[in-house]
Formats: structure tokens, sequence, C-alpha cells
């Protein structure tokens, strides 16, 4: 793995974790108003059931006290009765009692419900901005609203359910504009947010830790895939630069004569196997010596290093191959007949010429010039590659005698 692989995963791998944590959280957001409506409807009902207990029992009495006042929008003949032992009792129909839970609830819990509607007999149930939007959607057609609203500064899940009048509030609710199924108003129940945002701030807290640790350690992943990765390219690139040393000439990056060999072995067999000619040509660069000697070694590396890198632009197909042979001489060796390779062999000999690279000791051309040995055989059983090299060899001796900058073929 690259360095730049290993950032864009690591990125990836962050985007996804952040990705996984936003949904998470704002799931979590959906459940607790889920949870907190749920919780407000339950309370709804359950007032709701009570408030049916009461009115199915016509209102129950409870003594006269200072929180239980006589309720004066009650207008029932019997609303106040005094039992046989002296006791004054009151009636406590299902609105006062919704009331007096909804005080109780409100100190204990913080959870508020109100009993409104919109034209409340009793002015402290006029309903608030809020309730009133609810409950014109009641006057709609809906049966309960819900919403995140605040109330004097505080905000609140709210949720309200509408009142349907029943046939035991009729006791009551006894007026002509009044039928049984009429929405009459509705309780509104608000829930603290505080109360889910303390469970959702600890859930949020093992999210974050939890998706910390799993960004963590899949970071750490990364880590070891990309150090196990640099490792293995470091081994790697070790073990080419052995075998380049072992094969490759440092000063040309030409295939050495160990390569050349094991390559002509390969490729003899696989001709005589084949019925196919296998030519060869020895490369000589002329008068080396004197060049060295008058323009210095380093110049005679450079220039070795410019004749090999001008041979090898001809050498492109896998059966062909130049290799530097030793000191100033490089051999090819080609699957091709005599004619394709004294062609090849004028090509290289035209190119280096064509170099112009002042050779000053030279005799026979101003530029570093090459003469060329070929030779072709078809390999057969009787016949040893080495026969190939020395005919070559014998090849290049006679360019060498008969001119130089030349390329001669074996005559046998
Ligand atoms: N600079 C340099 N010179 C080298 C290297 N290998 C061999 N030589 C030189 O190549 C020269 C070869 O000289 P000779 O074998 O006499 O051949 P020549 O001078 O080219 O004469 P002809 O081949 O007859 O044209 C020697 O002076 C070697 O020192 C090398 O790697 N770098």
């Amino acid at each position: 793995m690259k360095a730049t692989s290993f950032l864009l995963f690591s990125m990836l791998w962050l985007m996804l974790i952040g990705l996984s944590f936003y949904y998470q959280v704002e799931d979590d957001k959906k459940y607790g108003q889920k949870i907190a409506y749920t919780q407000a409807e339950m309370f709804f009902r359950h007032i709701v059931l009570m408030r049916q207990w009461n009115a199915g029992h016509g209102g129950v009495y409870a003594p006269v006290t200072e929180q239980n006042p006589p309720n004066p929008y009650l207008n029932t003949p019997d609303r106040d009765v005094t039992t046989s032992t002296g006791q004054k009792l009151t009636l406590i129909n299902p609105a006062l009692m919704t009331r007096q839970l909804a005080d109780m609830e409100k100190s204990h819990s913080g959870i508020r419900f109100h009993i409104t509607s919109l034209t409340p007999i009793r002015p402290e149930n006029k309903a608030d901005a809020w309730e009133t939007k609810a409950l014109q959607a009641f006057v709609q057609g809906r049966q309960s609203y819900e919403e995140l609203s605040d109330i004097g500064g505080q905000s609140f899940y709210r949720y309200m359910g509408a009142l349907v009048l029943e046939p035991s509030c009729l006791k009551c609710h006894n007026g002509p504009e009044h039928k049984v199924g009429d929405v009459r108003g509705g309780i509104s129940v608000s829930i603290p947010s505080s109360s889910i945002d303390d469970f959702l701030s600890v859930r949020l807290q093992w999210l974050q830790q939890s998706h910390l640790l799993i960004a963590a350690i899949g970071l750490m992943a990364l880590l070891v895939a990309y150090w196990a990765q640099e490792r293995l390219n470091k081994r790697l690139t070790k073990a080419r630069s052995h075998l380049q040393l072992a094969y490759l000439d440092s000063l040309t990056l030409l295939p050495n004569r160990r390569y050349y060999d094991a390559f002509v072995r390969r490729e003899w067999k696989r001709a005589t196997r084949h019925h196919y000619p296998l030519s060869m040509i020895m490369i000589d660069i002329d008068f080396f010596k004197a060049y060295n000697d008058s323009l210095g070694h380093v110049e005679g590396d450079q220039c070795l290093r410019q004749v090999a890198r001008t041979l090898r632009r001809y050498f492109r197909r896998s059966g062909d191959l130049i290799a530097r042979y030793g000191g100033e001489e490089f051999c090819v060796v080609a699957a091709c007949d005599s004619l394709q390779i004294m062609q090849l062999a004028e090509i290289l000999r035209t190119a280096v010429e064509s170099m112009k690279l002042p050779h000053p000791e030279s005799k026979i051309s101003q530029y570093v010039t090459i003469s060329l040995g070929v030779a072709t055989l078809i390999p057969r059983e009787n016949i040893e590659f080495g026969d190939l090299l020395l005919h070559a060899d014998r090849a290049l001796y006679d360019a060498k005698h008969s001119g130089r900058n030349r390329v001669e073929k074996y005559r046998g």
C-alpha cells in the first residue's frame, strides 16, 4: 500500500465512522422523541381512563379542605353534603380531579398536563398558543397533536389528545349544544425535554466512545497493513537489486555476460526443438583504447553508456537480447535468419555512427564507430552453441582487419 493509498483508505474509513456516528445520533434523537411522545400519550390515556371512572360514578366526594374547596364552577344540587357525623364533603368531578392530579404530577416529576378547550368554562383552563394550534387541528379532524415546543422558555415534548364527549359526561355537560362524540377540548401533556436529553447524552457519550474505539482499531489495522506492505516492498526492492547486481552490468545497465550465457543456452535449446535459425552479433568499439587514452576513463565510461543506450533501443522483442559481453564489447542474440541479422547489424552500426560522438584518436573516422561480426546457425543436436559464438567472433575479427566501422558475416 502506498502512502497516498493509506491516507485515502484512512480518510474513507474515518468518513464511514463519521457517517455511522451521525446516523446513529439522529436515530437516537428520533427514538428519544418517540419515547417522550409515547410516554405522553400513555399519560393522556390514563387520565382519560380515570376521568371515565370518575364520570361513571357521577363524580366522587372528598372532605372539604384548604386544598380541596368546593368547585365554584360545578352547578349540581348535591355538590356539598354533610355526613351523619358532621363531616363536610364536596363533589370532585373529572375536571377538578384532572386539575388536582396535574398539580401533584407537576411538583413530583415536572411533567405537566392541562385540560383545556377553545371555549373554557374556567378562565384558568384557557389554552396557550401551542394548545390553541392543537385544538384547531382537532376541529379539522385530528385526534392528537405532538411537537417540541417551549413553555416559559423551557423546552418540552408536548402531546395533546382530543377529549370526546361520552354519555357519562352528559350528567354535567347537559346543555342542548352538547352531544355524544363532540370534541369538547383536549388534555395536553408536556414532558420536559431535559429528562430525555439526559438519557440521550449518556447514549451519545457511549456512541462517541465506541465510534472512537472502532475508528482507532480500523486505523491501527490500516497502519499495520501499510507497515507490512512497506516491509515487503523493501525486501522486494532489496531482492530485486541483488538480482540486478547478479545479472545487470552496473555501468551500462545492459544484461551482463552471465545473463547472456543463460539466455543463449535457453534460446539455443528452443531453436533446436523447433528448428529455426539463431543469429549472433559481436560488437566492438573501434580504437577504444585510444579513446580512453586521449579523453580519460571517465569519458570512456560515458561513451560506453551512450553506445549501450543507442543499441538498446533496437531490442524490444522477448526473443532478442543485447548484453555487455565485457570491456568495450557487446553481443546480440536474435531468433532470425542471416539476412535479417545482417540488416539489424547494419542498422546498429549506422545508429552508433549517427550519434556523432567525437573520437579524436580514431584512424578511420572523426566519430566513435563500431565493428560487427555476424553469424547464423540452425541448431542441431551435434552442434554446440559455443560454435555460434566462435563464428561471430571470427566475423568480428574479419571486420576489424578489413577496415573497421563495418559489418562482416562469418564465411566458414
Ligand atoms: N573506460 C573504460 N574502458 C574500458 C572498460 N572496459 C575496457 N576498457 C578499455 O577498453 C580498451 C580496449 O582496448 P583494445 O582491446 O586494445 O581494443 P581497441 O583499442 O578498441 O582496438 P580495436 O578493438 O582493435 O579497435 C582497453 O583500454 C580497456 O581498458 C570500461 O569499463 N571503461
